[in-house]
């Protein structure tokens, strides 16, 4: 009997520029373009993987940072498993923005247990040579904010993404209260069904 795997859906947020869309498609495409437009609304992809030896098929949720689009991306909040908190090394104000998109992911997701709630936060384009963020920083700042873990990646030169998407994935498997949750992708309804790509919005 072939096993199930699981749907969970991750979500990232962050500023307008930070490299959500590149992440994204950098883990399920592997490629990188250097003339995204901006995100409207929310995107998503799935990606099938087996995490020590459990499949699961990952649906990754890209927002639109920029604050105009705040109410269409808002609404796609609820009902994620993990998110990934994203800011970019070269822009310091995307690190100190960090704070108002976990408050607002809490608000808009209704998560009624925050301290336990998995975020992992990345600190993306590590390519650049002139950083704004130093890792110290962002790793203090994962610390007194939850302990998150922190990763530094670049979707240009795929530096940690994989490592990043697939530990996201780990600390939700790894909370049995939250795996007991896990819906098996043969029994969702139509809107969380996964397709190989989508958006929406
Ligand atoms: N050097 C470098 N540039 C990157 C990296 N990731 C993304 N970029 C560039 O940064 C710009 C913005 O990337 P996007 O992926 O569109 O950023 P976003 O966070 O999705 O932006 P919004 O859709 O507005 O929220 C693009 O020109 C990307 O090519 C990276 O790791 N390194």
């Amino acid at each position: 009997m072939t096993a199930k795997s699981s749907l969970l859906k991750v979500i990232l947020l962050g500023d307008g520029g930070v490299g959500k869309s590149s992440l994204m498609n950098r883990y399920v495409t592997n490629k990188f373009d250097t003339h995204l437009f901006h995100t409207i609304g929310v995107e998503f992809l799935n990606k099938d993987l087996e995490v020590d030896s459990r499949l699961v098929t990952m649906q990754i949720w890209d927002t639109a940072g920029q604050e105009r689009f705040r109410s269409l991306r808002t609404p796609f909040y609820r009902g994620s498993d993990c998110c990934l908190l994203t800011f970019s090394v070269d822009d310091n104000q995307s690190f100190h923005n960090l704070a108002n998109w976990k408050k607002e992911f809490i608000y808009y997701a209704d998560v009624k247990e925050p301290e336990k709630f998995p975020f992992v936060v990345l600190g993306n384009k590590v390519d650049v040579t002139e950083r704004q963020v130093s890792a110290e920083d962002a790793q203090q700042w994962c610390r007194d904010n939850g302990n998150h873990p922190y990763y530094e990646t670049s979707a240009k030169d795929s530096t940690n993404v994989a490592i990043a998407f697939e530990e996201a994935v780990r600390n939700v498997l790894a909370m049995e209260e939250r795996a007991d949750h896990l819906i098996p992708t043969d029994t969702v309804n139509l809107h969380r069904k996964p397709r190989s790509s989508a958006s929406c919005c």
